[in-house]
């Protein structure tokens, strides 16, 4: 049986883990045949840790030229370990990878932090992954206004450094502009449904790929 690579893009507080919950628990009825592996970046690998412990902490003022770019290749290096260790080998086993965020992600962030230090960075985060990443069957973006995911996340404790408006304004039009340049990879999901009709069309797009 062939695998599917399914990501879930959108900003902080979208929704997407949330909904993964549901949709896990919906494949699992629909096609108990399939195995479904959840999985998230960044992952527990050596720089998805250093990310999660040092990087993404709340946000201590302006970040240097080297600390900006640390950020985004511990991103590419989390990224390249765990498709090497987890997805690839999932997916050769015929299992449904749902994956909360991928690279994406990293064009979409780093592409706004890495703005005034190289031109049109989210084209040339692209350029890096293009020759060794490989792109998922389908990428649900879940789309909300930034003000209303910031509602939702602003009682999350441990606040992240990019959980601020402006940001992720910035953010949400990199997504944005993604999903137009590949427009038959993405599908948007309104994301300012009730949990249970965001999971539905999530669920209603992935079983289209099934059939
Ligand atoms: N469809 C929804 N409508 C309203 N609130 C939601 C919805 N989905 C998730 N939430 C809430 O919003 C917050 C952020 O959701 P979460 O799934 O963690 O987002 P993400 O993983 O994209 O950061 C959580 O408090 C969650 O309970
Ligand atoms: C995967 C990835 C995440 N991020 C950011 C997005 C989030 O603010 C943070 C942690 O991701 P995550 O824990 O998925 O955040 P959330 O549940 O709020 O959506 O890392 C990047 O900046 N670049 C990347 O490549």
């Amino acid at each position: 049986m062939k695998g599917l690579l399914i990501t879930l893009e959108g900003i902080d507080g979208s929704g997407k883990s949330t909904a993964i919950r549901h949709i896990a628990a919906k494949l699992k009825e629909l096609v108990p045949e399939r195995t479904l592996l959840i999985t998230a970046e960044p992952s527990n690998s050596a720089a998805g840790r250093i990310l999660r412990s040092e990087i993404l902490r709340e946000s201590t003022g302006e970040l240097s030229f080297a600390e900006h770019m640390e950020e985004l290749f511990l991103f590419m290096a989390d990224h390249a370990r765990h498709l090497a260790d987890t997805i690839i080998p999932s997916l050769e086993a015929g299992a449904i990878v749902l994956c909360d965020r991928y690279a994406d992600s990293t064009a979409a962030y780093q592409g706004v932090t890495l703005k005034g230090i190289v031109p049109d960075p989210l084209v040339w985060i692209r350029e890096i992954y293009r020759p060794w990443n490989l792109r998922p069957d389908r990428t649900l973006l879940f789309l909300l206004d930034p003000q209303l995911s910031v509602q939702r996340i602003s009682s999350r404790s441990g606040r992240e450094k990019f959980e601020r408006q402006e940001f992720l304004r910035q953010v949400d039009g990199n997504f944005r502009r993604l999903a137009s340049l590949e427009p038959e990879r993405f599908v948007i999901i309104d994301a300012s449904l009730d949990e249970d009709a965001v999971a539905e069309s999530a669920v209603s797009s992935i079983l289209e790929m099934l059939t």
